[in-house]
């Protein structure tokens, strides 16, 4: 188990994701009026609700939901069931949603929350009723055309099921199939989309393979490791693996290993469900201590966990040259200082993991429309977008000279002054 505390996880993540914010608004001269409005959340809910446990007893529970900005649409972003979920880790969190769909040029805003706990502490039907009553709870601070929220960590389907069954619910007869689309990340048979399942981790491995063609480095048995085996990971590793990389070292919460012979992305993945969800002792490889993972020899290293992993600490002992952040927030401020420079590049979250949005967008679009796309459809959809993302932030770094993670906020933030001054609210 990574050692950082609550305390250490959730400051840095406020404080880079504004240290990075003012660093582009300096960059581009930002308008001053419209650098106030986007140093602070619109909104910030924190709601305190009962739940009744399996045993009888109630449980007070504290969810979250922060809405950034809506300038550009509706505010828009996952939800997270972890102990380390409080305001200020969903205030960062929501800012990097604002930052992240404005750069995918999507018709949204950023939001973010979650609710603070374990979730392996409680059953299936505790979850459910965990998920219903927040949502209850949230009431029309969510919606269809207003707040669309996703899942994140800890969060799944099945969540989102619960969700909008539950919005649903609050609705008029009438009304309610005109609510589907208030989540994404829905289960196929619930107004789910194709592809959505694995829309981030292909994203990630996109990025990686565009970024390598420009480096004309061959993606065939180069060693990447990974730290976070689930939505994410798991799906990154799965297209790398197919594109002939090798996996050679995994961390999850319950720990470490390694094997430079390579690990079986399907294999271990169908031994950690059966594992309650842990990598632990999976055959023919080694546990590893927590802090020897980011320091294995590898080529790449996709941090697809948790914030502030890459720090000061174990920024140097990183051999990867491509750091491709599948996790929001995963390499701190001063990490990435160090990286620059040793040379590391590194793919920045609002770019690297924004095929998750991206195939919410697709979902949300399929049931505005009542459309149904094909798995191949929504894949080269997603193909063509990220391209085009890739694209505009490498060639932006090459004129600045300068790193990806500044220009991808560029031209985040440029489109969303553009909003506000075509309105002629700030001119
Ligand atoms: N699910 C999505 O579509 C998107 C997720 N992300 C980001 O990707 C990251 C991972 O999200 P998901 O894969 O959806 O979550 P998940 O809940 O499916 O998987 C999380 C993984 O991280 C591991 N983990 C948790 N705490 C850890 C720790 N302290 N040290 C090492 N590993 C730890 C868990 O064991 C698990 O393997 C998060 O930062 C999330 O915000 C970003 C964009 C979209
Ligand atoms: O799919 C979405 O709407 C948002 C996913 C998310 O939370 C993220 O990109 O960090």
């Amino acid at each position: 188990m990574i050692t950082k505390s609550k305390k250490e996880l959730k400051q840095g993540m406020l404080e880079n994701v504004m240290s990075q914010f003012n660093h582009a608004a300096d960059i581009v001269d930002l308008n001053p009026n419209i650098r106030k409005i986007l140093s602070i959340t619109n909104n910030e809910l924190i709601i305190h609700f009962p739940v009744k446990m399996d045993n009888g007893d109630v449980e007070v529970f504290t969810g979250y939901r922060v809405q950034h900005n809506n300038a550009l649409g509706p505010y828009k972003g996952g939800l997270r069931y972890h102990p380390t979920v409080d305001i200020d880790a969903a205030k960062a969190l929501a800012m990097w949603m604002t930052w992240k769909t404005s750069l995918a040029g999507l018709p949204y805003g950023g939001a973010k929350g979650g609710i603070q706990l374990d979730p392996s502490k409680y059953s299936t039907t505790e979850l459910e009723r965990i998920t219903r009553r927040f949502t209850y709870a949230l009431g029309d601070n969510i919606g269809p055309e207003h707040d669309i929220p996703a899942p994140d960590v800890n969060t799944n389907s099945q969540t989102m099921a619960w969700i909008v069954d539950t919005y649903m619910s609050t609705k008029s007869p009438a009304e309610r199939s005109k609510n589907q689309h208030v989540v994404t990340g829905k289960p196929l048979g619930s107004g789910g989309s194709e592809g959505r399942d694995r829309a981030t981790g292909y994203g990630v491995f996109l990025n990686i393979k565009f970024w390598a063609e420009k480096k004309k480095i061959d993606l065939k048995n180069k060693r990447f490791i990974v730290q976070g085996f689930g939505n994410v990971g798991f799906w990154t590793s799965y297209f790398l693996e197919l594109e002939g990389a090798k996996l050679v070292g995994v961390q999850d919460a319950f720990g470490t290993i390694a094997n430079q012979e390579g690990i079986a992305v399907a294999q271990l993945n169908d031994y950690m469900q059966g594992n309650k969800g842990s990598i632990v002792d999976f055959p023919n490889s080694v546990a590893l201590p927590t802090e020897d993972f980011f320091g294995l020899d590898c080529d790449i290293c996709i941090p697809a966990a948790l914030g502030n992993q890459i720090t000061a600490e174990n920024a140097d002992k990183i051999k990867a040259f491509l750091i491709a952040e599948g996790a929001n927030g995963p390499t701190d401020v001063e990490a990435e200082e160090i990286l620059l420079n040793n040379g590391v590049g590194i793919i920045p979250d609002i770019l690297c993991n924004s095929g998750g949005v991206i195939g919410s967008y697709f979902e949300w679009l399929q049931n505005r429309n009542g459309e149904l796309w094909q798995l191949d459809e929504v894949l080269a959809k997603l193909d063509k977008k990220m391209k085009e993302i890739f694209d505009r932030v490498y060639v932006k770094a090459e004129e600045r000279n300068g790193d990806m993670r500044t220009s991808a906020y560029v031209i985040a933030i440029e489109r969303i002054e553009k909003a506000y001054v075509q309105r002629g609210i700030f001119p």
